[in-house]
């Protein structure tokens, strides 16, 4: 039977990648789609603001909305501090079956809890669940017409402090206008646009790091 494009982009890491070395995961995902085939990744251009938000904020709680195969997710965990932690949400359990083995590949399982399911569901259970006090670090790179609900459900759930950034792919290609209006608007938030590329490509893209005021 055919192979699947996640299928395909695991089989670039086994093949190319060294056990153990998350930065060698994340060249392997970037060559292949920049060679062989265009994948959703966050990409080695808007990765590199990433790392450097990821870098700066220092978290110890992480919050990741849409896994896909986990390069983001491998890219955010090879920065944390020795016990931080990052749950990432992930609904397609064939994107997750990919991403637990990738994660693997980069030897970061220890860090990184793959939560299966919608996140509508799994943001209200987070601290009975996962005993989740509030998030230090939200990255959001799932659907795009989730991001607006899924922060005002974060913040109803008390799951934000005073302080907590969110990260978003995808400002502008596809575009999130409805959840970009709320942070540039709403007094809680101060929010800041990195612009950049759609990954592997030349069309415009951005970040957009917004910070939770309380
Ligand atoms: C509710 N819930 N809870 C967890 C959860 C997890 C998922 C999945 O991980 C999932 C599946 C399909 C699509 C996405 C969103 N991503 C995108 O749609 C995207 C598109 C493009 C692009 C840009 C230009 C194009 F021409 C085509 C695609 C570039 C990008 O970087 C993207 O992130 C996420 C979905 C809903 C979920
Ligand atoms: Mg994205």
């Amino acid at each position: 039977t055919q192979s699947t494009r996640p299928q395909r982009l695991l089989h670039a890491v086994q093949k190319n990648a060294t056990r153990g070395d998350p930065r060698s995961v994340v060249k392997a995902i970037d060559n292949f789609c920049r060679q062989k085939e265009w994948a959703m990744n966050v990409g080695d251009e808007k990765g590199c603001i990433l790392d450097s938000v990821v870098s700066e904020v220092n978290p110890v709680t992480v919050l990741e909305l849409g896994t896909y195969c986990g390069y983001s997710t491998v890219r955010i965990a090879s920065l944390l501090p020795p016990r931080a932690k990052i749950i990432t949400l992930e609904f397609n359990p064939d994107y997750a079956k990919i991403a637990r083995q990738v994660i693997a590949w980069a030897g970061l399982e220890d860090k990184i809890q793959v939560v299966e399911g919608p996140s509508g569901e799994w943001i209200p259970k987070m601290k009975e669940q996962f005993g989740v006090k509030t998030f230090d670090l939200v990255f959001l790179d799932h659907w795009k017409d989730r991001y607006l609900p899924d922060t005002k459900l974060l913040e109803d759930c008390g799951l934000l402090r005073k302080g907590t950034i969110l990260l978003a792919d995808n400002v502008i290609c596809p575009g999130t206008p409805d959840y970009l209006e709320y942070v540039r608007n709403s007094p809680r938030y101060k929010s800041q646009y990195f612009k950049s590329h759609l990954e592997y490509t030349k069309a415009e893209d951005g970040l957009e790091k917004s910070v939770f005021l309380g």
